[in-house]
């Protein structure tokens, strides 16, 4: 492809990337691979560059731009702007006065939000910066050290045993089941839950189980853990999941939205602790999905808002006399983090907040706050609380 061309596919792509985020279509991840896959003469040094493009274009708007041509003249690089030169497969030339999408971090209501929320403007910028690589080891069949040594540049991480922090691109698919793609942040908050050999967790919003599996590696696969999401096809990701890391303490279990609890029953008032990583606006992961800004609106979030709250009130029927709740969003909004642990202790005076002891995350609220700025983390909100004897 001529750079003309990569720079044309890079303004369809963030054409279609906006779209999706207006109608509530694919990832922009997805959306780049599914186009090169109707492309395969793109050979794989052009399907880089024009990703690039389209995620520093993506990163460099706040706000959904008009067009993928306004979000790459956006970027104001003398090197871009030349390839509109109108060639076969380039973009027509630059018109004069053509708009010109307004750079930013993201929409102005969240501006709004994010200050409120004691964000200040170097960790907002931080929000959309890129994201590092980092993996966790899984230590159950494997040795962080002896890993690392196998894998060019790879750094350890303070305070986190099992990470490693990678250079970008490092491809770690030959390590399957040895070590699992996974920010340190998202290590470190899983890392309340306390987890020890022998108990019984229940993991309620498990996902596809990446922090499942962290807690079954803590626990050196010893106890149970029940893995329980509303999403069946997130759920049936994690047996494979787990079967190759080695792990074989992990039930699932699918929960209809709004009566989770009748398929519960039977852990009422029975676990150790009950991990809640709840649905939320994902702030905190701008770095990975920078068109999740583009997504977000008052009503999804306040929506978020409400089934983080319903589903703290679940937890908090599972979890025994004396065992503990822990709350991760991976969103930096207080509304979502600290806000909604407050109104849960203040809705049930027999829990009270532990202080945490993280290697990363600075105290926040009743619990601690892990920023991109500071932590070089993906942005998460973590309290620990436990209900009274
Ligand atoms: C932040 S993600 C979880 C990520 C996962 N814990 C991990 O570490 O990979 C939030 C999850 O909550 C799930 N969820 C949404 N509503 C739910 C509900 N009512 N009950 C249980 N899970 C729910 C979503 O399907 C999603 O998988």
């Amino acid at each position: 492809m001529t750079p003309a061309a990569c720079t044309q596919a890079a303004i369809e792509l963030i054409d279609q990337i906006t779209a999706a985020a207006r109608e509530g279509g694919a990832a922009a991840d997805t959306v780049v691979q599914r186009y090169f896959a109707q492309r395969r003469y793109a050979g794989s040094k052009d399907r880089r560059a024009v990703r690039e493009l389209v995620f520093a274009a993506i990163r460099a708007c706040g706000e959904a731009p008009a067009s993928g041509r306004a979000a790459v003249l956006a970027l104001g690089d003398p090197a871009v702007e030349a390839t509109f030169d109108g060639s076969a497969h380039g973009p027509r030339p630059i018109a004069p006065g053509e708009p010109v999408a307004t750079r930013g971090i993201a929409p102005g209501w969240l501006l709004d939000k994010l200050a409120a929320s004691g964000l200040d403007e170097a960790e907002g910028a931080a929000l959309v910066e890129r994201a590092p690589l980092d993996v966790r080891v899984n230590r159950l069949r494997a040795d962080p050290d002896e890993i690392a040594g196998r894998l060019p540049g790879a750094e350890a991480v303070p305070g986190l045993p099992a990470a490693l922090r990678l250079p970008a691109g490092t491809d770690v698919t030959p390590l399957a089941g040895l070590v699992e793609v996974q920010d340190a942040g998202s290590q470190a908050v899983t890392l309340a839950a306390q987890a020890e050999p022998g108990q019984r967790i229940v993991d309620l919003c498990a996902g596809g189980g990446g922090k499942t599996l962290a807690l079954a590696a803590t626990m050196r696969n010893e106890g149970l853990i029940l893995a329980t999401d509303a999403d069946r096809g997130r759920l049936s990701n994690l047996r494979p999941r787990a079967e190759r890391a080695g792990i074989s303490i992990v039930e699932t279990r699918l929960l209809k939205p709004g009566r989770e609890l009748d398929a519960l029953e039977d852990w009422r008032g029975a676990a150790d602790c009950v991990l809640v990583d709840a649905p939320c606006s994902g702030t905190g992961t701008w770095r990975r999905n920078p068109e999740a800004r583009w997504r977000l609106t008052p009503e999804r979030l306040a929506r978020l808002v409400k089934t983080q709250a319903h589903l703290l009130d679940v937890a908090a029927e599972l979890v025994r006399p004396g065992g503990a709740l822990v709350h991760i969003v991976c969103s930096l909004l207080d509304e979502e983090g600290r806000g909604q642990v407050d109104a849960f202790l203040a809705a049930h005076p027999d829990w009270r907040a532990e202080a945490l002891n993280l290697p990363v995350g600075r105290p926040h609220g009743a619990g601690l706050r892990l920023s991109p700025a500071r932590d070089r983390t993906d942005g998460f909100f973590v309290a620990r609380l436990r209900r009274a004897c």
